[in-house]
């Protein structure tokens, strides 16, 4: 965070807030976001659907829904007349699970101004289209910048807090080069940060949304191998090879391996494979315990983006041609009916391969059939 005396010295830009930040989506991540917006001196608006869940935001404070214990500051205008969020709105943040920001965009459009940025906080890429979150949105609002706030963020703590960083990332077009501070990376930036939150600027949008995207499926394969019973190596070795599987899809989509190394990439995967608090881990841990899908989260409803990632991220390596072993491993669990114990003890006898990936070497694994059976009744 402090710059190195051998590096050359950079000289120190002013960036402008944004006037008024619109959150679209108020579930624990959109009301975190408007808190920080709020604390950092925006005017914000926070739209959601339900009216019951949004009233105590302004008369009290509180998201008694997503964040009970979460003071929040006071001024947030929260409403569920999309127009009037947008109203004036110099920024927009769209905060709803993946597989509702079609339909909020295709809401939203009408009453976003021209030229108004948007920044997209879901993590995830639409089943069927194989589009990321930005590709979306830009099919249903029309062209504007497009970026991404990413990282590793549990909105709890993010909202309480606790010193949290993030990345913003948007295209720079030729204008943001030349003048930094005004690209919308940067006025989004200093629109979210505060004395305890610290967001990045990245040019990078592809490779901050993969590593979102990615992350969810190898925290449900760790979070699996952690109800099965098994530890510290275990979970270190997924993490390693999911940040290859990230780093391989980011640069085959166009971004950049150097941004998978970052707060959205092995940031963002550190935290989620580390902690129940993470719901894709917590999933795979109650699966891993021999727990049925349905009866997981006490059968409540609860966003796992990873579940349906694990198919749109694997169709989307298919059609790039890149494997994939772990995150193939928790489709075929989640959505082909294979067993888990059977599923991961393949991928362990899998044929063995250069680290990195660029030495292309495949040898055949010597483990038979009989160990694979032998690691899959312990996994069990
Ligand atoms: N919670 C976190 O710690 C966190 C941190 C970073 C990113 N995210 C990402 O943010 C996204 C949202 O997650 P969350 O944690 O806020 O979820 P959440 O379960 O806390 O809330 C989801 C909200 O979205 C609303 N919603 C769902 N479908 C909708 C629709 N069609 N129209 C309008 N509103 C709709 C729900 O009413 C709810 O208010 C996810 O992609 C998640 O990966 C979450
Ligand atoms: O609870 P999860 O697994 O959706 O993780 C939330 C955030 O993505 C953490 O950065």
């Amino acid at each position: 965070m402090t710059r190195n005396k051998t590096q050359p010295a950079q000289l120190t830009m002013r960036a402008k807030p944004y006037e008024k930040v619109a959150v679209l989506g108020a579930g624990s991540w959109g009301t975190a976001l408007a808190a920080l917006a709020r604390r950092a001196g925006c005017r914000v608006a926070l739209w959601g659907r339900d009216a019951e869940a949004l009233a105590p935001i302004a008369t009290r404070q509180r998201n008694l829904r997503h964040l009970p214990d979460v003071p929040l500051p006071a001024g947030i205008e929260p409403t569920t007349d999309i127009a009037e969020a947008l109203d004036g709105a110099s920024a927009v943040l769209l905060v709803v699970p993946s597989r509702a920001v079609r339909g909020v965009c295709a809401a939203a459009a009408p009453h976003i101004g021209a030229d108004v940025p948007v920044a997209l906080c879901a993590k995830g890429v639409e089943p069927e289209s194989g589009l990321m979150m930005t590709q979306v949105a830009e099919e249903e609002l029309g062209p504007r910048p497009y970026g991404v706030l990413s990282g590793p963020t549990f909105a709890r703590e993010a909202a309480l807090g606790h010193p949290t960083a993030a990345t913003v990332a948007f295209p720079f077009t030729h204008v943001d080069r030349l003048n930094p501070a005004a690209s919308p990376a940067a006025r989004l930036a200093v629109s979210v940060s505060t004395e305890s939150f610290r967001a990045y600027i990245s040019d990078d949008p592809v490779g901050v949304e993969i590593g979102g995207a990615v992350k969810n499926v190898i925290a449900i394969a760790c979070g699996m191998m952690t109800g099965a019973g098994f530890a510290e190596n275990t979970r270190a070795a997924l993490i390693t090879r999911g940040l290859d599987e990230m780093k391989a899809l980011a640069e085959a989509l166009g971004g950049r391996r150097e941004t998978v190394t970052g707060l959205a990439g092995i940031g963002d995967l550190s935290l989620s494979c580390s902690s129940p608090t993470s719901r894709n881990m917590s999933l795979g841990m109650q699966l891993g315990q021999g727990l049925a899908r349905n009866a997981c989260f006490d059968g409540r409803p609860v966003v796992v983006e990873g579940e349906g990632n694990a198919l749109s991220v694997t169709d989307l390596a298919h059609r790039v041609r890149v494997p994939m072993p772990i995150c193939e491993t928790v489709r075929a669990i989640l959505h082909e009916g294979a067993d888990l114990g059977t599923a991961f003890a393949r991928l362990w006898a899998s044929p063995i391969e250069g680290e990195p990936r660029s030495l292309a070497i495949l040898l055949d694994h010597p483990a038979d059939a009989d160990a694979v059976t032998g690691l899959a009744r312990r996994i069990a």
